[in-house]
């Protein structure tokens, strides 16, 4: 798994992670209100418009199955990135281990997400921190095939340099890809050292058709 990317540029696509039949089964737990805890209306928080349905625990066998996977690559990618910012964190070889740690500071619920979008839908540029628990990279797999399902609907970050205006980044995506980014920063090495810039992500308006992603969380929520 090629996470270089998240360094230079920002975000790191991982190419086919899953299958079209793996992405089809994962939309088809949309309707089965028993996998979700929570539906979010976007329009009604000002988050965008579309909606997400937050998972439950226990998660479904695949979307489980996909959060462990990544772990171990993403756990030392962020392992050398606390290095580099020398902020003490370790993070633990299993996943299970990191998910203690949350609940132990009262963050045990679920927060992985499938997200839907229809026509004119779009997500706000936002960062995904629910409580001072936060693994600092985050997944989003593309469930749907650009150009055959939907138009427009583009993954975007925006990258926040201190005292200067902000750079875009979009990230295309085909089926079953996913895309690898900060949570809320990343380290950038000046001149006079390592400092932060804060990123946010979001997607451009879909155009037409009906877009859903799987959202990868790390930490859970309070
Ligand atoms: O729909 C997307 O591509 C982005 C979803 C998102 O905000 C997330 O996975 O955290
Ligand atoms: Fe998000």
């Amino acid at each position: 798994m090629d996470l270089t990317d998240i360094d230079r540029h920002g975000a790191a696509r991982l190419p086919a992670l899953l299958s079209p039949e793996q992405c089809a089964d994962i939309i088809a737990l949309w309707d089965d209100s028993a996998a979700f805890r929570k539906e979010v209306v976007m329009a009604r928080h000002g988050y965008g418009s579309g909606r997400y349905r937050y998972f439950a625990y226990p998660l479904p066998e695949p979307v489980a199955a996909l959060r462990k996977a990544l772990w171990p690559a993403l756990a030392a990618h962020a392992n050398r990135r606390a290095a580099m910012l020398g902020t003490g964190e370790i993070y633990p070889a299993r996943h299970a281990d990191f998910l203690n740690r949350c609940a132990l500071g009262g963050q045990d619920k679920a927060t992985l997400l499938l997200l839907r979008y229809e026509a004119g839908d779009w997500n706000a540029l936002h960062q995904d921190v629910y409580g001072p628990h936060i693994f600092p990279l985050q997944a989003a797999v593309l469930l749907s095939q650009p150009e055959r399902d939907f138009t427009g609907g583009a993954f975007v970050l925006t990258e926040q340099r201190p005292r200067m205006q902000s750079r875009p980044e979009v990230v295309p995506l085909a089926l079953g890809d996913a895309v690898v980014f900060p949570v809320r920063d990343r380290p950038v090495m000046g001149a006079r050292g390592v400092h932060r810039v804060q990123m946010r992500h979001g997607v451009s308006r879909l155009l037409s058709g009906v877009r859903y992603t799987l959202g990868i969380i790390f930490h859970d929520a309070a």
